[in-house]
């Protein structure tokens, strides 16, 4: 019988009484594992071998896992330290244990949310006891970070596996493990003899250039052969959703807008009716510049009338702010909060000169907030911005925007709470309901531009306008509970690799 070498080589290496795996066959031929396999899937295929999937779960030890198998677990160097002091007898301080064991920063917090559960002793009001019955030595994690760097997980009880998983100590996967073995067929074959045949698995320059390649015999592909994984490039899923949004909204009718990062509070704050002492212009709030501090052309007619409207307010019965209100302080250049600084400069013509309703605007773009970061909130994030300019609006067609908005993207109970802005009357918070936890998260903020806002700018007819966070959308769409699980430094690679994309 004529088989292809690689074939070959794997049914001369297999034996009917055992079987061998994978890497135990590659070892033996000399061949790539994946060949190998590839192989072996043919061989079965024509029924000269037979082939085995065992899943086996492999554990590793993550950098903390092996640092702690290096100096002892944070909780037994506290017991030892503890014990040291004389704890066993009577409490000690728990300073003292802290600074004689010598852990520092996390490990500190590590130690002391482990101590207790494991039976070290008892930790009160600032002091520390050790229970002289308990026995480090015969600590079950401890022992099971041992038998993982030795590879003999096997001994390793679940519970213990578990623990040492959630402490982030351990990383555990599957794979599957094939084992091969001959066949009656095969054996058959072999006693009568196998052959290699000439095939070729590639197509080279020298094949093409000496015309040789018109009588050799090519491998077949297996599709089904494992073969090693490449994480390729692709496009960050919050990059994708952003692309889908301009679709949808350039599908509603809109045109994008455009306009700096950095940008005067003038057009982030003053030109929408924010009081020069609210508290979301503090340091506290911003991301202030230093160099440089302010911006050199602001238009004087429109600076004349926003500063009007703070002071004195718009219409016949108009009230402004009655608090200070200076140009230089309007000047200030900051990383803008939200978009809504190009909202203000579309609106007041400035950027591409006077606009006729109806008119449909958005933007898909980064703002910057000095915030506490945790799951739900990052220093930078991506806002949906987007207004519409048109006689005769209403809360209905704000509301209306929305539903036919998330429903492309298959968010259709989306709630709406009465809100405050100081540039919108009414104002509107929108939420969703995150698909995982079940809870109402917010999403967005809304509302119709009020008169002080619209009237320095010129604009004459009603104006209905938003801020969505992308990330938030994200969360919605794909079910991620974590932002930092999506960018930035902490990032989830795997998970960005292999969510799917949905449309
Ligand atoms: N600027 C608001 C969003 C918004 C824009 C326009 C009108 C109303 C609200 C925010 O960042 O939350």
């Amino acid at each position: 019988m004529k088989l292809p070498a690689s074939q070959v080589a794997v049914i001369e290496a297999a034996s009917a009484d055992e079987a061998q795996t994978i890497d135990q066959l590659a070892s033996a031929t000399g061949e790539k594992p994946e060949t190998v396999t590839g192989a072996a899937f043919d061989l079965e295929a024509d029924g000269l071998v037979s082939i085995e999937e065992e899943v086996k779960e492999s554990v590793e030890l993550t950098e903390e896992g092996q640092a702690y198998l290096d100096d002892g677990l944070p909780e037994v160097r506290l017991y030892e330290a503890a014990l040291e002091l004389g704890a066993a007898d009577e409490p000690v301080s728990m300073g003292q244990a802290i600074g004689a064991s010598g852990l520092d920063g996390a490990a500190v917090d590590i130690a002391l949310s482990n101590y207790a559960r494991k039976g070290y002793g008892v930790i009160d009001s600032g002091e520390i006891t050790a229970d002289p019955a308990a026995d480090p030595a015969a600590d079950a994690e401890a022992a099971a970070l041992a038998a993982i760097e030795t590879q003999q997980t096997d001994a390793i009880d679940a519970e213990t596996l578990d623990q040492l998983d959630h402490r982030g100590l351990v990383d555990r996967s599957e794979r599957t493990v094939r084992s091969v073995r001959l066949t009656d067929d095969g054996v058959t074959a072999l006693m009568e003899g196998v052959e290699a045949a000439e095939t070729v698995d590639r197509l080279t320059p020298e094949l093409l250039t000496s015309g040789e390649w018109a009588e050799v015999e090519f491998t077949e592909y297996n599709v089904e052969a494992d073969a090693p994984e490449y994480g390729g490039g692709k496009e960050h899923i919050l990059r994708q959703t952003a692309n889908r949004v301009k679709d949808v909204l350039v599908g509603m009718g809109f045109q994008e807008m455009g306009g700096p990062h950095v940008d005067a509070d003038f057009w982030i704050n003053d030109c929408l009716f924010m009081p020069q002492d609210h508290p979301a212009r503090t340091h506290w709030d911003r991301f202030a510049m230093d160099n440089p501090r302010e911006i050199d052309e602001l238009p004087a007619d429109l600076v004349e009338r926003v500063e009007r409207a703070h002071r004195e307010g718009v219409g016949e019965h108009g009230d402004g702010y009655h608090s200070p209100w200076d140009e230089d302080f309007a000047r200030a250049l900051a990383l803008r909060g939200h978009t809504t600084s190009l909202s203000t400069r579309y609106l007041s013509g400035e950027q591409v000169g006077e606009l006729e309703p109806p008119q449909r605007f958005f933007s898909v773009e980064k703002v910057y907030r000095n915030d506490t970061l945790d799951p739900t909130h990052l220093l930078e994030f991506f806002q949906i911005e987007g207004w519409v300019m048109a006689e005769d609006l209403s809360v209905r067609d704000l509301m209306g925007t929305f539903e036919e908005f998330y429903a492309q993207f298959g968010i259709t109970d989306i709630e709406f709470k009465p809100h405050y802005n100081p540039y919108t009357e009414p104002s509107f918070e929108l939420f969703g309901t995150h698909p995982e936890t079940g809870e109402l998260i917010e999403i967005g903020n809304s509302g119709i531009f009020r008169e002080e806002m619209l009237e320095p700018l010129g604009v004459e007819c009603d104006v209905m306008a938003w801020g969505l966070a992308l990330e938030r959308l994200l969360m919605l769409i794909y079910g991620f509970e974590d932002i930092r699980d999506v960018h930035g430094t902490l990032c989830d690679l795997e998970l960005l690799r292999e969510t799917e994309v949905m449309y």
